[in-house]
Order: C-alpha cells, then structure tokens, then sequence
C-alpha cells in the first residue's frame, strides 16, 4: 500500500457535515486525496473494481435509517465484500449504525433523540481508543445499534442515564477491518474524539494493508471520469481573476447629522412609480448604508425559475435574453465579469453593481428539490430581482461620511451637483406616522395547524430524517390605506431597526427588511474571504432583562446551544465544499443585542487556499449555499423536502437573500428575515395592498410547541410594526 498518497472513498448520503468529515480526514491523513461519492451514484458492481485504486473508505452521516434501503444505498453492500476485494472502512453515525445491523446488531430508536448535544464517551483505551483520555464528542442521531452479536466489538459508551441508559458510541468488526463511531468526529465541539480517532483509525487501516501486502492501483482515466475529481476541487472558473476595464469615482463628504432617510429624499425616493433601492444599517452592527441614485436607463434583471430567459428592463423597456445553455447565476457572474471595477474608495464595501433580492425557491431549486406545481399562480415575485447601481451614495454612518460614486465615465456635474445639494440640505431626523385612515386585517397563521406542524416536524426528528427543522408560516395583511411605501418602512424602521434593513422597491415587488441576520459577506480580491454570521437562539427583550441573564438563557440552554451548533456544522460543510480547507470559527454562540430581542450568533469564515483569489468566490459560495441553513435545518436537502410537505405556500423574498455584489468583487446578503413585501399588480387591481410577513424558528426535539409558536409570533410583532396592525396575542410577549 503506499502510504506516501493514500487515497479514500468518502460515500456521502446527502448529509450536511460530509465536507466537515472531508476536511477532518485531509487533517488526520496527511497527503491523502478523497474523492466524494454520493450513496446512490454507483451500485456495488460498479464501484468493486474501483476499489483496489483506495486505501480506505470512509462511509458518512446521513438523514433516515440504515435500515431503509434508499437512506444508505450502496452502504448496505459494502459490508458482504468478499475476502480479496476487502479494504478498510471507518463509517460515522448512519455509516457505523449500518455496519452494526448489517453484521447482526440491532437497530433501536433512542427514547430521547441526541441532536447537536455534547456527550462524555467513555472508553477504554484500545484499538482506536489507543493514547485517548475521557472525551467529549458531539451527537446527531435518533437510531443507535445494539451490539448483541459476535461480529461486532464493542469499543464505547456513553451514558445517557434515565433517558437512554448506555448507548454505544464506537465499535469495530472482530475479523475484518471495519470500524466506526456512533457519534460525529468532523463537529466542531468535538475534542480529541475527532482528529484523533481519524488517526488511529488510519493507523489501523495502514497496520492491516501491510500485513496483508494490499497494495494500491493507480486511478486509471476511466476511474477518474466515474468519480470525478478529487477534494477539495476549486473549480476552475474559481481559479482566474477577469480583468479590470472600468474605473469608479468617487467623491466624498463630511456631514454631520446626515440620515439615511433625508439622502434617500433627495435622490427620489418619493418618486414611487420608479425604482429605488436602499441598504440600510439601521442598527449595530450595521455601519455602511447604500442608496443607489437609479436611471431611467438602469438595468432590472428579472428571472423566474423554469424560465429559459432572463428578463431585462431599462425604463418602459422590456426585453428577454435567451439563457441558452447557461443557468441564471453563470448569466449573473458573466455580466459582473465584464462590469469589474477598480479604484473605488477602499474603505468602502459598495462602489456599485447589482443589488436586490433572491427567492428562497432559487435556491430550493439548487438542491434539486422540487418546487410545487402550481406555484406561478401563487407567488408573483421574480425569484432573482436585481437592478444594476450606477450611481451611489454610501453612507458611513460611523464617521459620517458620505461616499458619492459613480462608474459612468466622466460624469463628475453629476457627482458634484449631488455634492452641493447634501452640503446645502439641512437634515433634520424624518418622522414617519401612520395614517389614521389605514385600515389592517391580519391573517394570522392558525395557532392550532402550525402547532399540529411542530409536532409533524419532531416526528421527523424522531424518525432520524432531521436533526432540525426550521418551520415557517405567512402572515397576510390586507391594508387599505395612502401610506406610500417609503412611510411604511420608515415606521418599521423606528419599531425595529436592524443592521440588515432595507427598502427595494424593485417593480413588481416592494420588500423592507428589519433583519439582524447576514448570510454571507465577501471581501474584494485579492484577499477574498467569505463570513457567515448564523443566528439560532431568540430572547424577547423583557424589561429588566441584562445581557447577563439574556446569556444565561441562550448560552445556558442545551437546547439553543444545540440549535446553533447545528447550524454552525452545516455552514462550515457548506464553506468547505466551495473553498476547501480554510474554514474556521471564529465566535461559537455570542449574544447580541437587537432592538426586540437578544439573539445568539456564531461567525463562520472561509478563504481559497493561499496563492488563490478570485471576484466570483463569493457568488460561488451563495450559489452552494442557498437556502440560508438557518431558514432551514440539517441536513439541508431532506429537510428542505419536508418543509415543503409541511408549509402550505412558497416563502418566496422570505427566507431568501437580499444585498449587493460590488463591481469591485466583493458582496454581502442577508437573511430575508422580519421583513415584509408585496406585489404592485395587488393595489393595483383593488386598491388594497396585501403584504406578506413570514416568520417562524427552529424546531428541535426539545421544542416545546407552544413555546415556538410565542417565538413565531414575537418574530412577526417586530414587523407588524409598520402596520400599526392589532398586536396577535401570545402568552409571552
Ligand atoms: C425563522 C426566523 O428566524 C430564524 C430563526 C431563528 C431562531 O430559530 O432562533 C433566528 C434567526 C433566523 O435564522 C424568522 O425570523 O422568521
Ligand atoms: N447523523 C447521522 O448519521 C444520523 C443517522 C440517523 N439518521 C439517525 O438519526 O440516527
């Protein structure tokens, strides 16, 4: 065997930690290349004579049972290799409960399910154990195996006392070279029980291949193509950067007591029949807000999915570009190619380029996942609505600077004319107030059917097909009223301002955000890395609440922990799967402070490998990580199927992603969270406008429905702010 470049097999069955587990082994196995398979891509007779070309398998987690045929696919074959095609397997929670059962074990649901909880594995220092102390390893499992047969040695515990008594944790096959361990070495609260094991394991595997003279056949062509290639695998499109044509300029001014609000007057935003886009910091940690000065001329992108164009409005001009054979994000990157920008200010994020909103559904659709039938009939909105900034204002709300810029060519009367009218202006903090007029009907989510929903979610969790279900519901309100839109937001921007607010009024659908949730922000090359900031873990702000007692309750829980946890998982896989090695987290759980609720956040970061940088990085890491995972759960793509059994409408803007993407090559989307759009044809038609608001929280094993209910609707209080709407009632808030 040569131990020089060893080479594994890691079978995924569509988790969402398999890239952790990846990532893990290049750690442990130093040179080794890893080729992902998914456990359905090959059947057995295909993937034997492949075998000789690897030095182990490593057979990963997975959502459902092993004992269900389509849950584990070739999984269950790889345990009857004959004698001479044998090889060396590690399998890890759905990987390790198959190789119990299939060798005679039993296969039993846990009374109390284990889902991003910490556990003490007791040991006792053999076989892959060997130089271990006690360790602590992370859990995400429903099923555990009962070793009651001879093939099986058992090699861990760990305690669960009254709820599940002893639960096996680790275990190896007595005569053939078969490991695993119950719970998940790749999670990042995983100690020594991680890299550790993955060590001896390989020690082990190298230990058995020598003493049987196994040796490894180079990976023919042929192979390669069945496989693919090696990870970490940076596309290639990743690995080039385009060349710079245009030039921004900017100009800036000093103003004390500038708002967001009077800039946005003066460059029209009272102009309703036009477009007009605003990102606002609103709160901390919020510091640059961008409001873009549109033309007639700007550019609208419009795509709804299954469409085989893209829809391309300049004013009352309307035309449709065939997408041939590219999908809508290689159309999108094509364009920011040909727009890259230089000489932007570079204390500034935004210098111009696209900004606006994607759909949940889009990246629904990415995962495969299919969308509902009839959903064109019910969902209106553009599922990419994106317009192309020109002309910007961005406001450092820090120092008070404002940043006029423009990638027009010469265009410095432009420049300085807007210069002289904000020197000349004279802010004043803009009151918004409701309409007495204003008449709100609310539809609420019924509190008996989301609760029935809960509960249909932790059958799931119970069942082994989710470790978390993030559950949503709309609100739908019915307002009569002459409170133009921009007035709307300014209320909800005074109820429940926010880092990631926003007002993009991109026809046919108005959106405001108060979200405190950014999904990922890029920086421009050449040192381009990706942060991704998940929240899991809400506290309503009750008076004399203290920071102090906010963290006692989030970070004190066990179950908000876990819910983060989770999360954190799935976003470091996400990364992993773009960028390769270099993913880190940087804050696990700290507790921030919105204007209604305490939040828990944990920041997630990632780059190339050195030497590597590239503008369209960051769009990469969007297109693969869509859905947000914290509108979500894990494992991703199962649990984005039964959301979609379980909710009744499409969550359309809400739970996608709105921001920006600078000419300059960086980017920031945050979470279409606590926010509220509709569709222009809605007034139109009736003079009524029908806003939607959709709220909703993670859903663990541990939840208490009721309790998520008071959640779902303390998420949505914040926003029918704007409404002046009658308060639902809730018993905590
Ligand atoms: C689902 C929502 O929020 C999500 C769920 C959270 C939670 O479960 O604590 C927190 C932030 C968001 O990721 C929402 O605001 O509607
Ligand atoms: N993480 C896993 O692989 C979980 C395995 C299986 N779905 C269970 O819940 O037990």
């Amino acid at each position: 065997m040569t131990i020089q470049h060893p080479r594994l097999l890691l079978i995924d069955s569509y988790d969402s930690f398999t890239f952790n587990l990846a990532a893990l082994c290049h750690t442990a196995i130093p040179d080794c290349s890893i080729h992902i398979i998914k456990n359905d891509q090959l059947t057995i007779a295909e993937l034997l004579p492949l075998l000789k070309s690897f030095s182990a398998i490593i057979i990963g987690p997975g959502p459902g049972s092993p004992d269900i045929p389509d849950d584990v696919g070739v999984v269950k074959d790889i345990w009857r290799l004959s004698d001479c095609d044998l090889i060396p397997i590690f399998g890890v929670c759905l990987g390790f409960q198959s190789l119990v059962i299939e060798h005679g074990g039993q296969l039993r649901r846990l009374r109390v399910v284990k889902h991003g909880q910490v556990s003490e594995i007791f040991h006792d220092g053999r076989d892959i154990f060997q130089n271990l102390d006690q360790i602590t390893a992370v859990r995400y499992h429903s099923y555990h195996a009962e070793p009651y047969t001879q093939q099986i040695e058992p090699l861990a515990w760990t305690d669960d006392g009254v709820e599940n008594g002893s639960v096996l944790m680790a275990g190896r096959h007595r005569t053939r070279p078969f490991w695993g361990v119950q719970y998940h070495p790749e999670s990042v609260l995983t100690d020594d029980g991680g890299l550790h094991i993955l060590r001896n394991f390989w020690a082990s595997a190298v230990e058995w291949s020598q003493k049987r003279a196994r040796s490894l056949s180079p990976l023919d062509s042929h192979s390669f193509n069945i496989l693919g290639p090696s990870w970490p695998h940076l596309k290639p499109s990743l690995l080039s950067t385009s060349h710079c044509m245009n030039s921004v300029i900017t100009s800036i001014v000093q103003l004390s007591g500038a708002n967001v609000l009077d800039i946005s007057e003066i460059l029209n935003v009272n102009d309703h029949k036009s477009p007009f886009v605003l990102l606002d910091s609103a709160a901390s940690p919020g510091r640059f807000s961008i409001i873009a000065s549109l033309l007639p001329s700007s550019l609208q992108i419009l795509y709804y999915i299954g469409d085989v164009s893209v829809t391309l409005k300049r004013g009352s001009s309307v035309c449709h570009e065939s997408l041939a054979r590219e999908d809508i994000w290689s159309w999108i990157a094509r364009l920011m190619r040909s727009a890259r920008a230089i000489n932007g200010h570079p204390d500034v994020p935004f210098w111009g380029g696209l900004i606006g909103t994607l759909s949940y559904e889009l990246g629904v659709h990415t995962l495969d996942v299919p969308l509902r039938n009839n959903r064109r009939d019910t969902n209106p909105h553009p599922d990419v609505n994106l317009v192309y900034v020109q002309r910007c204002l961005v406001l450092d709300t820090f120092t008070s600077k404002v940043y006029i810029q423009s990638l027009l060519p010469d265009d410095w009367a432009w420049i300085a004319d807007t210069a002289d009218q904000l020197r000349t202006h004279s802010f004043r903090s803009t009151e918004a107030s409701l309409n007495s007029k204003t008449s709100v009907q609310v539809e609420l989510p019924d509190r008996s059917c989301y609760i029935s929903k809960i509960k249909r979610a932790q059958e799931y969790l119970q069942s082994g097909d989710s470790y978390e279900l993030c559950l949503t519901a709309n609100t739908h309100l019915s307002v009569r009223s002459s409170v133009p839109t921009w007035e709307r937001y300014k209320l909800l921007r005074r109820s429940n301002p926010a880092p990631y607010s926003a007002y993009l009024r991109l026809h046919p659908t108005t959106f405001l955000s108060s979200s405190p949730e950014r999904f990922v922000s890029y920086s421009r090359p050449p040192d381009s890395f990706c942060q991704l900031r998940p929240i899991k873990g809400t506290m309503r702000k009750a008076p004399g609440m203290t920071r102090a007692s906010a963290e006692q309750a989030l970070r004190g829980s066990q179950k908000e922990v876990a819910e983060n946890l989770m999360i954190v998982d799935l976003i470091r896989h996400d990364l992993h799967g773009v960028l390769g090695l270099d993913v880190e987290v940087k804050q696990f759980c700290a507790i921030e402070e919105y204007e209604t609720v305490w939040q828990m956040v944990s920041v997630i970061e990632g780059r190339l490998p050195a030497g590597h940088c590239h503008d369209k990085v960051g769009w990469e890491v969007l297109r693969q990580s869509l859905p947000p995972g914290s509108m979500t759960g894990a494992p991703k793509k199962r649990s984005v199927e039964i959301l979609q059994s379980l909710e009744e409408e499409d969550r359309s803007l809400y739970s996608g992603v709105f921001g920006y993407w600078c000419v300059g090559g960086g980017g920031d989307w945050s979470v279409a969270i606590r926010s509220c759009f509709k569709h222009e044809s809605d007034t139109q038609e009736s003079g009524l406008e029908n806003w939607v608001i959709g709220a909703g929280g993670a859903i663990t094993a541990l939840s208490d429905p009721q309790a998520e209910w008071d959640e779902m609707l303390l998420k949505l209080k914040g926003v029918l702010g704007a409404f002046g709407a009658v308060k639902p009632r809730c018993h905590d808030c």
